[in-house]
């Protein structure tokens, strides 16, 4: 357990050993007025004279004692809260690397609350068992070792006194980790259900509102709010016995040591001195004691959390190749690829090729499986079998960074950083002068709504684009590709958001994104792209059919029907829009 922890320590290990030398060091200096108090009551037992001298140091001692304790438990907990931040660092930036290497679907596919969970909320609270519990736990457990051993020193008949409230203790503990962590992953799933159920309540409120599905929404709120406490209090219920009974148990040093080591003294085995000593060593051993194991406690907690985030990152990471593009040309190829989500194959050996140079249309109905192979392409997952080339290339032999510089890839939903519109479009080509930029802005049409913005293109986006509409959002992420000028191009067109002077407008900023470009375009409006090179219509994962419009029209009849349904919804649109200029 200790293992997992310092293993992301990292070089900031030794000021975790100095946080744990120097908090011992600290507990010491509690224990030792115990020493010098024995000291001054030892002529008193005996019969024995203090000096003035003698009283002063001692008494002097003491105080100096206390002073130090203070001092280096401050001094150890700064070190302990030092190392706790660079380990909480450290753990931060591991989980990112192995982010990283994740395929990018899969990352997108756990959502945002997860991720925000595990980056900030869990790590955030090991701060507390990190900066605390383990050195806290670790030098307080050193002391009441000492101590024994200084007991047994003094007198071993007396230090086996000492010692026999401890097995009752130890039982009780170890009882108490056991039904603790037996319901430990219920309380942790209760936790993370609340805490999903609270994000998707705030996030649909609006769903929830219109359609007034408040009640409904509040009750599973109220549900998985009320489980959460229903299971921490099981938790509870299944410590607490145990808990009362070890930290009233372990304290008890003197329970048995008063009584027998009083007859051991009075039987002339034991000294009254010493009996003295070891009695006074007991008071100082509970305090650190119950402090250890309580610290301790929260070990399996720290232990459970690190799984829990390794075990996000179970997924294989992505196949991703070390050298550049070195393929011959742009033509790719899809060669039997097969893929699955999870356990059911979603594409079943869908092979075509797309010439360098033309454009290429995925058509089928929702759920064919058209976005998940543009995904494939972009290599957001890698194929479950079969592969893809680029040029000859296999995808996953060249690095992510090489093939991004190929393709551009225009989803419908482009997510906006907050900053001005003018460094969004500008993550196209970080490189690109303001004019450029410009220029790209105008290509896409954004210029007639920039000119509506008090600050032009200067406009911060807000929030994931939250400033501008979603027409507005997709021609600033159009007009990003333009600057790229990635000689690939794949776009999943947008279905929302098109009243006709969107729509017209949306047309000539694609032209001008796939203008002499190889460009594959997922067709979600089929009039669009009737004049394709090619047209490659996919059923439930499978190639139906593969060519230009008209002779598809004629062999495909899985292309006919929804040629017939794109023409039936554009009969339904005209006469729809008819009916609305008559009304
Ligand atoms: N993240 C995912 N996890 C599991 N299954 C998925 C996931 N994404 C898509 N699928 C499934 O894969 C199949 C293909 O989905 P895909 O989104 O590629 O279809 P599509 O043709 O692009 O649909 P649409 O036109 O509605 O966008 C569907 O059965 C879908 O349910």
């Amino acid at each position: 357990m200790f293992q997992k922890v310092l293993r992301y320590t990292g070089r900031h290990r030794k000021t975790t050993y100095a946080s744990i030398l120097v908090l011992v060091a600290g507990v010491a200096m509690s224990v030792l007025p115990y020493f010098f108090l024995y000291r001054l009551l030892r002529p008193l037992l005996t019969g024995g004279s203090l000096t003035l001298e003698e009283t002063l140091f001692n008494a002097g001692a003491m105080a100096l004692c206390m002073v130090l304790y203070s001092l280096l438990y401050v001094e150890g907990l700064a070190l302990s809260h030092r190392s706790a931040y660079h380990t909480l660092e450290n753990l931060r930036l591991h989980l990112q690397s192995k982010l990283e290497k994740q395929p990018l679907g899969a990352i997108q596919e756990k959502g945002v609350g997860v991720w925000k969970k595990m980056f900030i909320d869990d790590i955030e609270s090991m701060e507390l068992l990190l900066a605390h519990a383990l050195p806290e736990g670790l030098s307080n457990l050193a002391v009441p070792v000492v101590v024994f051993a200084a007991m047994f020193l003094t007198d071993w008949k007396l230090g086996l006194l000492s010692l026999c409230s401890l097995p009752l203790g130890v039982l009780a503990m170890g009882m108490m980790y056991r039904s603790g962590m037996s319901k430990m992953g219920d309380y942790y799933a209760a936790g993370q259900k609340m805490n999903n159920t609270i994000v998707e309540y705030i996030n649909g409120m609006e769903v929830v509102k219109v359609f007034n599905r408040d009640g409904e929404s509040y009750h599973r709120f109220e549900t998985d709010v009320k489980n959460y406490r229903d299971f921490t209090l099981d938790w509870f219920r299944a410590c607490w016995l145990w808990m009362a009974l070890y930290t009233s148990i372990l304290p008890c040093v003197a329970l048995v040591l008063l009584p027998v080591g009083g007859y051991l003294v009075l039987a002339g085995a034991s000294t009254l001195p010493d009996y003295a000593l070891v009695l006074c060593m007991s008071f100082s051993v509970g305090p650190p004691l119950i402090r250890a194991m309580n610290f301790m406690s929260v070990l399996p907690q720290l232990s459970y959390k690190i799984d829990q985030m390794e075990s996000l990152f179970n997924i294989p990471p992505l196949k991703e190749g070390k050298t550049d593009f070195n393929g011959n040309d742009l033509q790719i190829r899809f060669e039997n690829v097969r893929f699955s989500y999870e356990k059911d194959e979603v594409l079943h050996g869908i092979s075509f090729s797309v010439p360098q140079g033309s454009l290429t249309a995925l058509v089928g109905e929702s759920g064919s499986g058209k976005s998940t192979l543009a995904k494939l392409l972009v290599h957001f997952y890698d194929v479950t079998d079969g592969r893809i080339t680029l040029g000859g290339q296999d995808l996953r032999e060249m690095s992510l960074a090489s093939l991004n510089e190929q393709i551009s890839f225009v989803a419908q939903e482009q997510f906006l950083f907050n900053t001005s519109l003018l460094e969004n479009i500008r993550l196209g080509r970080p490189g690109a002068t303001d004019e450029e930029v410009l220029a790209a802005a105008e290509r896409a049409q954004c210029g007639e709504f920039l000119k509506q913005l008090e600050k032009g293109i200067y406009t911060m986006a807000g929030d994931g684009g939250k400033g501008l509409s979603g027409g507005e959002r997709q021609r600033i992420a159009l007009a990003r590709a333009i600057l790229k000028n990635a000689p690939i191009v794949v776009l999943d067109e947008a279905t929302a958001f098109l009243d006709p002077e969107n729509e017209e407008k949306m047309n000539a900023a694609i032209a001008e994104v796939i203008r002499g470009k190889t460009v594959i375009v997922i067709a979600h409006r089929l009039q669009s792209i009737a004049g394709a090179d090619q047209i490659v219509v996919l059923d439930q994962g499978n190639v139906a059919g593969i060519g230009r419009h008209d002779t598809l029209r004629k062999t495909c009849p899985a292309y006919e029907k929804l040629w017939r349904a794109a023409e039936g919804a554009a009969a339904w649109r005209v006469s729809a829009e008819k009916g609305g200029d008559e009304a």
